[in-house]
């Protein structure tokens, strides 16, 4: 589904990545692990096309997509959650979901339908504003607004990170359901959301890959899994 090959970032003056190599295969979910600023956000970011000033191949569905801009990238297939949620504060849940809406069709209204029982949470805060939502339901519709259009797949940043237990355990129960559909690469800090959803993991650490595989591989190796991500 998506190859990242060699992949160099820089911004400003600073060479953030430093040869990220990728591989998300079809139906499966992918976890990018690592330390804060190992260069995780931006190696999906670099996907997005938001950095112009980047080198190497990145290939989805076997097209190239390096270097094109983020509003193209969207619209070949692949939804993006950011790790600061892009809901607007002033738009009601209803309004956020239609401004998502590349078409107003059959299609993508039954989707909504589909991510209203994934989340029914949203439904019930449907006329509330984006602003009055709690920090799980901001997820929610967040992840909601990048899959309404088709999408073959999802790239999430860290959509456990400051959340409840309990609004973690539902955001997991949906990705479990949206994995059946979407293939998903995730960034995701929690150990436990990441090994119970991942199929395949990449570490990256400064800004390179060092080391990837099955994520059963790392759920059994203790020293590895201290080694880069300083847990037991
Ligand atoms: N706009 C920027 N200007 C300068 N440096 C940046 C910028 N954005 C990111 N960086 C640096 O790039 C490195 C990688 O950051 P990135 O956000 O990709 O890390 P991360 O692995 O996602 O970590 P975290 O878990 O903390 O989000 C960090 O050292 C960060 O300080």
């Amino acid at each position: 589904m998506l190859k990242i090959k060699d992949l160099h970032t820089h911004i400003e003056q600073f060479h953030i990545l430093q040869g990220v190599n990728l591989e998300v295969p079809d139906n499966s979910v992918t976890v990018v692990l690592g330390r804060n600023g190992a260069g995780k956000t931006t190696t999906i970011r670099s996907v997005m096309g938001f950095y112009p000033n980047m080198s190497g191949e990145i290939l989805f569905q076997g097209k190239s997509i390096a270097k094109l801009p983020p509003y193209t990238v969207a619209k070949q297939g692949i939804g993006y959650v950011p790790e600061d949620q892009d809901i607007f504060a002033g738009l009601t849940v209803e309004e956020n979901m239609r401004v998502a809406m590349r078409r107003e069709d059959d299609t993508t209204l039954e989707r909504q339908e589909w991510l209203l029982d994934l989340f029914p949470d949203l439904r019930e805060a449907w006329k509330r504003k984006g602003g009055h939502l709690s920090g799980g339901q901001k997820q929610m519709l967040s992840i909601a607004r990048a899959l309404v259009n088709e999408t073959p797949l999802l790239l999430v940043d860290e959509p456990s990170k400051g959340l409840a237990p309990i609004m973690v355990e539902k955001v997991m129960e949906a990705m479990n359901v949206i994995r059946e559909t979407t293939t998903i690469l995730l960034v995701e800090q929690n150990f436990i959301m990441a090994s119970q959803l991942g199929d395949y993991f990449y570490m990256i650490d400064e800004g390179r890959t060092v080391f990837q595989g099955e994520m059963q591989l790392l759920k059994d190796d203790e020293v590895l899994r201290k080694k880069y991500l300083g847990i037991a």
